[in-house]
């Protein structure tokens, strides 16, 4: 079996101890084998950690990666006015290889910050899933679906195309890519359709991924019409689950944080996003201690506005204590938890982790840097005060993708050039 020995640096253990080790990978299974102290493994090849502290790689449980195309293009405006006003419309015009472009530029920034695994809803998935296959991240890819603006026929095309996807790409990319089922949130997808497609996904095994509870204006309609609550709705729709995970869960109240942790549903936190669209606070610690599953993720770069995990982490840390006005709340190694142990978890990626029988995914973190300076506390580090520059090297599945800075599955300079090229001709043909 070839063998990689990431050594020469401190490691991060699952119980976020730092340690002096080295971490042996099986670069064929994309596993870890062992994580001992320094000297004692012997791979085939070496990855220089010195100076450095392994960590797994990040998982970003929620974005739409290719909206990278969309970055500095609409600002300052609230989710409804912005998606309406600003984004579908330029959407209508997307093509496959512009969010094939979108996407390389995506998955290189998040090689580039640490990032190794991914939830992505988006349009055009099979550009997306060949993407992640030729990058060598790790995915969780499902097709988005809308209902609203759409008639009968167009609805179902959109929730077909949707299954299809999932069926055909579960398992592609040596295995790195699985699927979910997107219907796109509580509010833009209408009842029937979630009557008619939550028991196929169900049936088939198919995880189920969707925006909720994001704003008050999703929470009002949906008490109006049926009233309950959007979690007590998903719930009678079969929505919530093991295998389910919801984007935002910003407005939630008490019983639906029992209901979240009853059904096991977990909630991927997206804070940058809900502070820029001004979407409100999520209740994180509230969830954490109720005993959510929770994770992060960045959502679209158009609404962060980028994808690096470590601006992530400082934000829930930050936006966790201002919720609360309680410095003590979502701590630093929750945050490091939530961005490893729990998105991997929400995804059911055996991932996150760094120990024998994991999935070889992780990324070294340089210490040698001034903001880095004094090394008092490692986890806090992580949280407050590394940046996604600071990563040097990227592993996922046992092959390294970033190795001193530079990507070795991707040309950066030609990626940028296309993305660039793309975005602006896709801005003028929608005339926005
Ligand atoms: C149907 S594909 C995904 C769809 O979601 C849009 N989107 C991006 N960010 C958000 C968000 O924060 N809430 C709801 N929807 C969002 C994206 O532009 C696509 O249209
Ligand atoms: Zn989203």
């Amino acid at each position: 079996m070839p063998t990689l020995t990431i050594g020469g640096g401190q490691v991060l253990t699952p119980e976020m101890a730092v340690e002096t080790a080295d971490v042996l990978v099986d670069t064929e299974a994309g596993e870890i084998l062992a994580v001992e102290e320094p000297g004692e493994l012997d791979g085939d090849e070496y990855l220089d950690a010195s100076g450095g502290l392994v960590i797994p790689g990040l998982v970003n449980a929620h974005t739409h990666v290719a909206m990278t195309l969309f970055r500095g293009h609409a600002d300052d405006k609230a989710l409804d006015a912005w998606l309406q006003e600003d984004i579908w419309p330029v959407e209508a015009e997307l093509t496959a290889e512009d969010v094939r472009a979108g996407t390389r530029l995506g998955i290189a920034e998040m090689i580039r910050t640490g990032t190794t695994a991914f939830a992505d809803m988006y349009f055009f998935m099979e550009e997306v899933a060949d993407v992640v296959a030729e990058s060598g991240l790790r995915a969780m890819l499902g097709s988005g679906c809308i209902t609203v603006g759409k008639d009968e026929g167009e609805a179902h095309e959109d929730f077909e195309r949707g299954l299809a996807f999932a069926r055909e790409y579960d398992g592609y990319g040596d295995g790195r890519v699985q699927t979910m089922f997107n219907p796109h949130s509580l509010t833009t997808v209408g009842e029937s359709f979630y009557e008619e497609y939550i028991p196929i996904a169900r049936e088939e095994g198919i995880p189920v991924h969707v925006h909720a509870n994001e704003t008050t204006n999703e929470v009002e309609p949906i008490v109006e019409d049926h009233d309950k609550r959007p979690l007590a709705y998903a719930d009678d729709l079969g929505v919530l689950g093991e295998d389910s995970f919801i984007a935002h869960g910003v407005h939630v109240d008490d019983r639906e944080q029992a209901l979240l942790a009853d059904t096991g549903t977990a909630v991927i936190h997206c804070p940058a996003s809900n502070m820029k669209l001004a979407s409100g606070m999520a209740p994180v610690q509230s969830l954490l201690d109720a005993g959510v599953t929770v994770g992060l993720g960045t959502d679209g770069a158009a609404s962060n506005n980028d994808l690096d995990m470590f601006d992530e982490m400082r934000d829930a840390a930050m936006v966790g204590k201002l919720a609360t006005m309680d410095a003590s709340a979502v701590p630093a190694e929750a945050v490091v938890e939530i961005a490893t142990q729990g998105s991997a978890d929400a995804l059911g990626f055996e991932s996150g982790r760094i120990e024998a029988g994991a999935n070889a995914d992780l990324a070294v973190v340089d210490l040698e840097a001034e903001h880095l300076t004094p090394a008092h506390d490692l986890v806090s580090h992580l949280t407050y005060a590394v940046k996604g520059s600071d990563v040097c090297h990227t592993v996922c599945d046992g092959q390294v993708l970033m190795e001193d800075r530079e990507l070795q599955t991707m040309d950066l300079d030609a990626v940028t050039q296309a993305a660039s090229d793309h975005a602006e001709a896709l801005i003028e043909r929608a005339d926005a």
